[in-house]
């Protein structure tokens, strides 16, 4: 069995992460497995600055192959924020509820048709002594006037997605992790997760 690190202390990453890599065969663990969290200033501009940032230092900590995930939510009619802010929005305490009530409530008033909003990943795989690599997923949708779902993390009880008539949080995590930023991004990191390594069946 092969064993990856996600450089995250997000529960509801690490649940995606699972999700997406058990079918595989490849072992999910994140910082929340460790005792010693190191916690990293994301001061990035952007969501691949960050995710590089994240996966380095940790791989360099652990001396190990490392995945780091960073993402957010661009809403159009907010000039693209929260974005690299998604997580802290309404403060630093990183509160889910905190920050969709404040979307909400930035959004009130706009119709429908101006709520149009999209999910950003950037994966960042670092390998030690090798460049790091990362490769971008995006998720279309519509910033909903109310939560709805139970499911998921983060604002998926607002991201409303046209196309299936329900939020984020409305779909299983099979169903998530068909459809999302993160989805997508993963899909073009499968291939260069597959050549490293090759054969070697405890670490990746
Ligand atoms: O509804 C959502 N569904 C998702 O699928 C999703 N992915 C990201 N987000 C939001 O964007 C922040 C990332 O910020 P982020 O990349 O810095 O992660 P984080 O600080 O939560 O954990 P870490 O990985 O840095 O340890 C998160 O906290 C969430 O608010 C999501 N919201
Ligand atoms: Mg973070």
């Amino acid at each position: 069995m092969k064993e990856i690190l996600i450089a995250t202390t997000n529960k509801g990453k690490v649940a995606d992460f699972k999700t997406l890599l058990t079918p595989l065969g490849i072992i999910v663990k994140s910082l929340l497995d460790y005792k010693d969290i190191i916690d990293i200033e994301e001061t990035g501009a952007t969501f691949t600055e960050n995710a590089i940032l994240k996966a380095e230092a940790i791989s360099k900590h652990f001396k190990t192959n490392v995945i780091a995930d960073d993402s957010g939510l661009a809403i159009d009619a907010l000039q693209g924020r929260p974005g690299v802010y998604s997580a802290r929005y309404a403060g630093f305490e990183k509160n889910d509820q905190a920050n969709m009530a404040k979307v909400l409530e930035e959004l009130e008033g706009i119709p429908t048709n101006k709520r149009t909003a999209r999910f950003h990943c950037v994966l960042a795989l670092a390998i030690p002594n090798d460049e790091t690599k990362t490769v971008e997923g995006t998720c279309d949708g519509i910033i909903a006037t109310s939560p709805i779902g139970d499911q998921g993390f983060g604002y998926d009880p607002i991201f409303f997605l046209p196309e299936l008539g329900k939020t984020m949080a409305q779909l299983s995590k099979e169903e998530k992790n068909q459809i999302s930023h993160r989805a997508n991004a993963f899909k073009q990191l499968k291939g260069l997760l597959e050549s490293i390594n090759p054969g070697k069946e405890t670490s990746l």
